[in-house]
């Protein structure tokens, strides 16, 4: 018979913690997946070194079940939440855990209008694009903020060079970064190095409205904008996301090559019936300059994404050149909009097509 959550739940029962009853009855695993022998779970709920001097006995019990073949344990960083642990207070909060009751999307404060930016497929550059957006974005004058909600590849603490933990005085507030005169806030600020991240429906959901509205977004001054980049793809963190609160627009990057396109139509789909408007489309990759001998390759095609917009009848925001300098840039933590230079001058021109359609 195949291994289940059932046996898996009763070796974790096994399992007897010295201050009495054991992970299940005291509520302490969470996110438990258990598929083809690979058991992965999340423990929270307690003190993370509490937490930390259970997960050898639990990982045993685990391992010793027939058919096991990997076992993960992932004990999040940080103090647990809830109010009135004063160890929480002084170390700042967790992120994840069960989301708050919430009657609605809402607002979020200090917070004037909100964009995330989308891409069906991974690796087309949604990330790249939306540290120099919002970094073009600030140097044309606005206040701009920055939420990593690519909760399963944070990028933007690298990208953006700001790796500090985040403080948070009370234990609830979470006070964000500056960096490049972007207000930045990450989930992966809040996770170790290397920690895998395995959190799915109420977990995720509770990090999402962590981000939203335990962070002081206006801690720098109100937001003319707060960038969202979000996850690959057109699952449970788009969906959240707009549950929590209401998006004001949609940006979707593809490359120009067909297959990423196909994948940035099913995105458009999904924020068109999650009724997120679409500020239109943005072809990244789009040329490519040799810096020995000046010739123009199109590496990846070449207009397939403004061709696209005009049959889907959404307006294309912008092409951007495929840029060894933009990837050394993003690999350095100075996003090359912070520059000067054609890649930062691109960014500029896309900034101020925004702000010139009034949206910012
Ligand atoms: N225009 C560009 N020129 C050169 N390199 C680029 C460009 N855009 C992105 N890259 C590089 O491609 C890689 C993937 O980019 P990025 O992480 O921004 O993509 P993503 O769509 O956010 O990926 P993921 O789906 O993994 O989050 C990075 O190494 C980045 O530096």
């Amino acid at each position: 018979m195949a291994l289940g959550k059932e046996e898996v739940l009763s070796a974790l029962q096994g399992v007897a913690l010295p201050g009495g009853g054991d992970v299940v009855s005291r509520d302490l695993v969470r996110a438990l997946a258990v598929q083809d022998g690979t058991v992965r779970f999340v423990l929270e709920g307690a003190a993370q070194p509490e937490l930390e001097a259970m997960r050898p006995a639990l990982e045993a019990a685990v391992r010793a079940l027939p058919g096991i073949i990997s076992v993960t344990v992932v004990v999040p960083a940080g103090p647990p939440r809830g109010l009135g642990n004063t160890a929480q207070q002084q170390k700042g909060p967790a992120i994840g855990g069960h989301a708050k009751p919430q009657s609605g999307p809402q607002k979020v404060p200090g917070v004037k209008t909100i964009l995330a930016i989308g891409s069906g497929k991974g690796g087309v550059g949604k990330s790249t694009v939306s540290s120099n957006l919002a970094v073009a974005l600030a140097r044309a004058g606005k206040k701009v903020g920055l939420l990593d909600a690519d909760i399963y590849g944070p990028s933007q603490p690298r990208m953006m060079g700001a790796t500090k933990r985040p403080a948070s005085p009370d234990g609830q507030t979470i006070l964000p970064l500056q960096a490049h005169g972007v207000t930045l806030m990450s989930i992966g600020l809040m996770l170790k190095e290397d920690e895998a991240v395995i959190w799915r429906g109420p977990m995720l959901m509770g990090a999402l409205q962590q981000m939203l509205f335990q962070v002081k977004w206006d801690e720098y001054g109100p937001l003319d904008v707060l960038l969202i980049d979000l996850p690959p793809g057109t699952g449970d963190v788009q969906l959240s996301l707009c549950q929590k609160t209401t998006l004001d627009g949609a940006i979707i990057v593809s490359t120009p090559q067909d297959v990423a396109l196909l994948d940035a139509k099913k995105a458009i789909d999904m924020f068109r019936r999650l009724k997120a408007p679409i500020v239109g489309l943005i072809e990244n990759m789009s040329t490519y300059i040799c810096p020995n001998c000046g010739h123009e390759a199109h590496l990846f095609g070449h207009g397939g994404v403004a061709a696209e917009a005009a049959r889907l009848d959404l307006p294309f925001l912008g092409a951007l050149p495929l840029d060894l300098e933009v990837r050394l840039a993003g690999d350095s933590g100075t996003p090359i909009a912070s520059g000067e230079g054609p890649a930062a001058q691109s960014y500029a021109v896309l900034a101020q097509g925004l702000i010139a359609q009034g949206l910012i």
